[in-house]
């Protein structure tokens, strides 16, 4: 098959990095007509990354997505992969006949509750876009990333901000620079977005069958914590975290519970479900607390792994040096 003609000459693969996302509010509404559930919530992008290369060089076989790093058999390789469908969505569009190698580095926990797949799916749309020399801009990328999946446009994006929509409306915070350092606790197997989502429903449902919603409290606004994210105190930011689907969660997976009870026991400012879960998040006062928190649960035996990250970092970007991050 003839190579793409708008392709660069010289242009053979390009390599992209997004990033995991975590969720510092998550407000979620009740269930829209379309499936999805209304949401408010403050993302925010830290230092774990997914890598994804496309290479018009190797593409013998197009079919073709080769997943490495923790976690890889559970992705799926056909074109059901975000990453393939992000290089097929731009290919189609580009009227062209390119054919694409994907090769994917998992750097994010799956099912994890941190976007890893999402993360897949803005490298490759970042990437492509450059391979096949298409120069949209990154308004036009993120519309693309939100036909993808709710959060893929904030792993475009990155840094910090203010999802609303199904996630996938978003405006940046620009003044919440306050770092985080956070200790990230995998958990053994993974949860199903939508999976916990219908959890969720299930649960406030059940609470008061006349009136879904009354009795499962629900996380209020944002305006605190993003006043707080615009200071430097890491307690306060702390006291001002809230997920929604955190009950579902732990209704889905009890053994979490003790993960959290563990990470506050041992000085942890604030310990949360990660978004739909099970990964848990401790948010600790720098990194030198963090890397005691991390050391104590992963002593305690309550987690599968633990890591230090540290938030917010930027969006999916094209890396020059494929082995760097
Ligand atoms: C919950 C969040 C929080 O950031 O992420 P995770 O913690 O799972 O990573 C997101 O809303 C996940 O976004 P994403 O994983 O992109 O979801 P999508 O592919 O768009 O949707 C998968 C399914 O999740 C449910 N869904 C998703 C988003 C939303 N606002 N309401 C929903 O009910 C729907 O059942 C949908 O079919
Ligand atoms: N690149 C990918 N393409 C398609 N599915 C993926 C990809 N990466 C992970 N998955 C799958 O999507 C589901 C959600 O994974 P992931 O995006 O990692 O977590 P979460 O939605 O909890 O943030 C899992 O079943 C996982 O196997």
């Amino acid at each position: 098959m003839p190579r793409d003609a708008s392709t660069p000459a010289g242009a053979r693969a390009v390599t992209a990095v997004a990033p995991a996302k975590i969720n510092l509010h998550l407000g979620v509404g009740d269930v829209r007509g379309d499936g999805y559930h209304d949401l408010l919530t403050v993302y925010r992008a830290v230092d774990l990354w997914e890598r994804v290369t496309v290479s018009l060089d190797d593409a013998d076989d197009d079919s073709e997505v080769v997943v490495t790093g923790p976690g890889a058999p559970q992705v799926p390789t056909d074109r059901t992969n975000l990453a393939a469908r992000a290089v097929d969505l731009l290919r189609e569009e580009a009227g062209s006949d390119a054919r694409i190698a994907i090769r994917i580095h998992k750097g994010v926990p799956v099912a994890g509750g941190m976007a890893g797949g999402s993360a897949d799916a803005a490298a490759a749309l970042v990437a492509t876009d450059r391979l096949l020399g298409l120069g949209l801009g990154r308004a036009a990328l993120e519309e693309r990333a939100a036909r993808l999946g709710s959060d893929v446009p904030f792993c475009i994006r990155g840094g910090t901000a203010l999802g609303t929509g199904r996630g996938e409306k978003l405006a940046t915070l620009l003044h919440a620079r306050a770092e985080q350092h956070i200790v990230v606790a995998l958990a053994d197997g993974g949860l199903s977005t939508p999976t916990v989502f219908a959890e969720l429903d299930r649960l406030r449902a059940e609470r008061d069958p006349a009136d879904p919603g009354r009795g499962l409290p629900r996380a209020g606004g944002v305006d605190p914590l993003v006043a707080a994210l615009a200071g430097d105190d890491p307690a306060a930011v702390a006291g001002l975290l809230a997920n929604d689907m955190e009950a579902a969660a732990l209704s889905l997976m009890p053994a979490l519970r003790r993960t959290l009870r563990v990470g506050r026991e041992v000085g942890a400012l604030h310990g949360m479900v990660s978004g739909s879960g099970p990964t848990c998040l401790f948010f600790c006062t720098d990194r030198d607390h963090a890397i005691a928190v991390a050391a104590e649960i992963s002593e305690h035996g309550v987690a599968r792994e633990v890591r230090v990250t540290r938030g917010p970092v930027g969006g999916a970007h094209i890396v020059d040096d494929p082995t760097g991050k």
